[in-house]
């Protein structure tokens, strides 16, 4: 479970959240699900200081990367930077990146490759907007997206991938997708992951669903055998509701 805060929560929001997660989560927890958060660059310095010093085992990562590795990239911040923090994860070409910053699967790929240059797991981000579902072409403009983000990236590398689909629509406006349809493409990603690279690849690779997942509707999708975990913005930002969504395993699959 991963949690996308986007650009929410400065550095000392940040410290009291993960010191709710670190004191909310318990081992079992923790052996059970991975949780991940995904801070602004701002806060990963003041998260790292808290995970190391209370061993929390809880992993974070950044919402973006260079291309570039170093040098005259006003703005920019690199894997390397990144990795010297402890990040473990860097999410890449999120629909919030690839409409305002002119995204090109072009460009997430060469950032994909930029963080396995450095020892991070890029969450690759794929999914349709409203009117490519309204024709029913999501799963032909997902797997597109899928052919491009991964260009490039050998079959050593897409072996610790994470690919999260997340439909637009269903980004932050409550509306969120049926399980059907969150296993409809999450179960293509991992065919096309199959002819990619090996069936048996496909098979480690964790698909992410990420679209307005809360506590009372988590444990609906986790129960499609193609979904394997969660990337949830607004919800990660309350500890509590975060920690719900964790336990997920201990929610009724029909709550809606
Ligand atoms: O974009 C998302 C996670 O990356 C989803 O955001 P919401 O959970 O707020 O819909």
């Amino acid at each position: 479970m991963a949690g996308n805060w986007k650009m929410n929560l400065n550095h000392l929001e940040a410290i009291a959240t993960v010191q709710k997660l670190g004191f909310s989560l318990t081992d079992e927890d923790l052996a059970a699900c991975e949780v991940a958060v995904l801070p602004p660059f701002t806060d990963i310095r003041s998260v790292q200081t808290l995970v190391d010093g209370d061993k929390l085992d809880i992993r974070y990562g950044a919402q973006d990367l260079s291309t570039a590795d170093k040098g005259a990239y006003t703005g920019e911040i690199s894997g390397a930077m990144l990795a010297k923090l402890g990040c473990t994860y860097v999410v890449v070409g999120h629909s919030e990146r690839r409409e305002m910053h002119a995204e090109t699967d072009a460009v997430v790929s060469a950032k994909a490759q930029a963080a396995y240059r450095h020892g991070l797991v890029p969450i690759v981000c794929v999914g349709e907007g409203l009117e490519v579902r309204q024709a029913g072409n999501q799963v032909e403009h997902t797997l597109a997206q899928i052919d491009g983000s991964l260009a490039g990236i050998t079959a050593a590398q897409a072996e610790t991938v994470v690919i999260a689909y997340e439909p637009v629509w269903a980004i932050g406006t409550g509306e969120v997708a049926t399980p059907a349809d969150a296993q409809e493409v999450c179960g293509a990603i991992r065919g096309r992951l199959a002819e990619l690279y090996s069936p048996e690849l496909a098979d480690k690779v964790r698909v992410l669903y990420g679209g307005s997942v809360k506590a009372s509707n988590v444990a609906a999708i986790m129960s499609e055998p193609d979904v394997d975990g969660a990337l949830i913005g607004g919800a990660s930002l309350d500890p509590d509701e975060f920690v719900a969504i964790a336990r997920f395993r201990l929610h009724p699959a029909d709550a809606s």
